[in-house]
């Protein structure tokens, strides 16, 4: 199985502001780079979590899933396989720069590549924050969430629940209509989010959750004080009822930081919601505050 969110990749032209944003106002350990330069960001025992590589324009690298066993590996390839997906077997290159021990990977039918990786390597005893902080909620939950956008809610529902394994969290009413879905692979209420946005393929935001709500205070008032645009005011969520706020990063897409979230376990049973929010996650008026994060133009399926 697959068992949570193990790292992220992103390339960006900004990828170097990463090195004061990660540690200084996220609390994040920087780590050495990578051999492109990219800068790496390490935030409980995993060798690091986010990467963020040089690149022409902002976009989403890569999706690193754990699974359980080396076993898994094989048995997803098959399953991929049979879902016309077609499968990589990670080279022992690429595993030692992902600081895992095997991996395959594959693009998935909007274009996203997925990395399922066993055996990430880790450092016990050795993370420092940036910055005073208490620490991240990783562990067995992985390192967050992702919030990926796509055309078609029900054809990213099928793959992510019956090729990958996902399980549906909840679902939340949008707005302007459809649904954002939520859907977990441990005890985090969603490691993963689909927004459906016609023609659009992308990734809205990713989420990194801390123990104490003074971490989310602090960070929120460094963001003030360095100038990081603040994208939506701290509030709570209808659905995981995590206290967050979301800030925009140099590289287009947001990061939700936040405290609080219930946890799922086999006898959860999903919901739907009108809002997103009880209280608060009021979009402010910054200039990136519209920005739907890392988004391109997606040709919709066409009809017969
Ligand atoms: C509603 C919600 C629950 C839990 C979360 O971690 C979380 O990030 C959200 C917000 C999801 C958010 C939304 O509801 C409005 C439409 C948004 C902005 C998107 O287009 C992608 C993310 C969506
Ligand atoms: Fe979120």
């Amino acid at each position: 199985m697959l068992t949570s969110l193990a790292y992220l990749g992103f390339r960006s032209p900004n990828f170097a502001q990463w090195a004061e944003l990660g540690p200084d106002v996220l609390g994040c350990m920087r780590v050495p780079d990578g051999e492109d330069g990219a800068v790496r960001l390490r935030i409980d025992d995993a060798e690091w979590r986010l990467a963020i590589h040089p690149g022409e324009e902002d976009e989403v690298a890569y999706l690193g899933w754990a699974v359980e066993s080396e076993r898994d590996l094989p048995e997803y390839a098959a399953r991929l396989a049979a879902a016309g997906i077609e499968v990589q077997q990670g080279s022992a290159e690429l595993a030692e720069a992902r600081s895992v021990d095997q991996l395959i990977w594959f693009i998935d039918p909007w274009g996203f590549r997925h990395e399922l990786a066993w055996g990430q390597y880790v450092d016990p005893g050795t993370f420092r924050p940036g910055r005073p902080l208490t620490g991240f909620v990783t562990g067995e939950q992985g390192l967050g969430h992702a919030v990926l956008i796509l055309p078609d809610a029900a054809a990213g529902h099928e793959f992510f629940t019956e090729v990958l394994g996902f399980r549906l969290s909840d679902k939340i009413a949008r707005p302007g209509g459809g649904y954002s879905r939520f859907y977990h692979c441990n005890g985090r209420h969603h490691s993963l989010a689909l927004a459906e946005v016609p023609g659009s393929v992308g990734l809205n935001h990713i989420m990194l959750q801390v123990p104490d709500i003074d971490d989310v205070g602090t960070t929120y008032d460094l963001c003030v004080e360095r100038g990081v645009p603040i994208r939506k005011t701290l509030g709570r969520h209808t659905n995981d009822q995590m206290i967050s706020f979301y800030l925009t990063t140099p590289s287009s897409f947001h990061i939700e930081y936040g405290y609080g979230a219930i946890e799922v376990d086999e006898s959860w049973v999903p919901a739907t919601y009108r809002r997103p929010s009880t209280w608060g996650h009021k979009l402010t008026d910054e200039p990136t505050a519209k920005s739907p994060g890392i988004l391109r133009r997606h040709p919709q399926p066409t009809a017969g």
